[in-house]
């Protein structure tokens, strides 16, 4: 068992500076998610950690040895790829096993014990024999897994595997992954750019932009407590609505949008004078329409412009005053292009970021925690 601790970790590739600094530790068992756009560093943060790319600064520890001028083959782990890295000209099983020999002490007969266990895990024995061209997408994917397990390493790094998958296959192989995981308890990395796949797979989800950490939490914890704007808007499938509104007063403080104003509760914290320029955030399921809330006072008034019937709900793009909306409401909804509805928003689920930086100020649920924890009378 291993823990993974990266500290001041950078790269620079000719003048390109891919990991700006990264402080992360992985903890011995856990499955991390690195999530993050195209070109923020995860790869590389990857191939670092696997040996595959030399260190530009900082220091990579697994377990309690520091790693950097150690050759991957005796780091203790395996790595798969998105594109499977799987040889043509030999069957699964020969594979599975390549390379081994030059990686462990293990007799020949160890070696094929090992690939029909990780087969049997897999549920792919019947495939040992078969060239990866007479394999299908998810077939190879697991037989790429199943080299990974051949090794039994301390560590298993995953580069975007489900990938080239179609959708439906890509579930399911998140399903086996976790089944996997929860078997074997291996430390895990694994990257990925869909917030999807990082949200579902992730004991803990480490966000990257830019070469830099963003934040590193448990999945509810980041879709609830984002600690910028870009982890709000990255995180959540419609992306958190940004709405810029000025704070004014302080009992109660209140958000000014152009189109409307919000009262903001237990805004304890919150210093009205300074926080002139903020950017409200909602999310797309924490705004409803005025007309199937009749306990909630309307918050403002919307036109739409495009519905989406996502079959679950109905999606309504919108906009209020001159800020462009979208809004989850229930489905068979009679709405149409053009009409103008009036919307209600549930004040426990706001969030202000700070206009310039983008840093979270406030989150309505937080603030709403710590009153309920003030002692009364306080
Ligand atoms: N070998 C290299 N030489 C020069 N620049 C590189 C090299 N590898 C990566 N980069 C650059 O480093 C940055 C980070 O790349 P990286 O592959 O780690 O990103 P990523 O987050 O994994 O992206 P993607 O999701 O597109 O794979 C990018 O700007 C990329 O162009």
């Amino acid at each position: 068992m291993t823990d993974i601790e990266l500290t001041e970790l950078q790269k620079e590739y000719d003048g390109v500076r891919a990991v700006k600094g990264i402080d992360l530790t992985v903890r011995d068992g856990e499955f991390l998610v690195v999530v993050g756009p195209s070109g923020c560093g995860k790869s590389t943060t990857l191939r670092l950690i696997a040996g595959l790319e030399d260190v530009t600064d900082g220091t990579i520890e697994l377990g309690d040895r520091v790693v950097n001028d150690v050759a991957p083959k005796d780091r203790s782990i395996a790595m798969v790829f998105q594109n499977y890295a799987l040889y043509p000209h030999m069957t699964a099983a020969q594979n599975m096993k390549f390379g081994m020999k030059s990686v462990s002490d293990f007799s020949g007969e160890e070696i094929d014990a090992r690939v029909e266990e990780a087969a049997e895990t897999l549920d792919i024995p019947e495939l040992l024999d078969r060239k990866p061209e007479a394999l299908s997408g998810g077939e190879r994917q697991r037989v790429a897994i199943g080299r990974a397990l051949v090794r039994e390493p301390d560590v298993f790094l995953l580069d975007e595997p489900l990938s080239n998958l179609d959708a439906k296959l890509r579930v399911q192989m998140r399903a086996e992954l976790l089944k996997l995981h929860r078997q074997l308890d291996t430390t895990t990395v694994y990257v990925t750019h869909d917030q999807t796949e990082a949200m579902t797979l992730g004991d803990r989800v480490a966000v990257l932009d830019d070469g830099r950490l963003q934040q590193v939490a448990a999945p509810q914890e980041l879709y609830d407590y984002p600690v910028n704007r870009f982890v709000a808007g990255f995180i959540g499938e419609p992306a958190m609505n940004f709405l810029p509104v000025e704070v004014r007063g302080e009992h109660p403080a209140v958000a000014t949008h152009d189109a409307f104003t919000l009262p903001l509760p237990s805004a304890s914290g919150l210093d009205a004078a300074r926080e002139t320029d903020v950017v409200l955030g909602l999310r797309p399921e924490d705004a409803a329409l005025a007309a199937n809330r009749p306990d909630a006072d309307p918050v403002c008034t919307a036109t739409v412009t495009v519905t989406e019937p996502l079959g679950e709900q109905l999606l309504l793009h919108c906009t209020v005053g001159e800020t462009e909306v979208q809004i989850k409401v229930e489905p068979r909804t009679e709405i149409r292009p053009g009409d103008t509805v009036e919307l209600c928003v549930d004040e426990q689920r706001l969030h202000l970021f700070e206009r310039a930086s983008g840093e979270a100020l406030y989150h309505s649920a937080d603030a709403q925690a710590r009153a309920a924890e003030r002692v009364p009378g306080e």
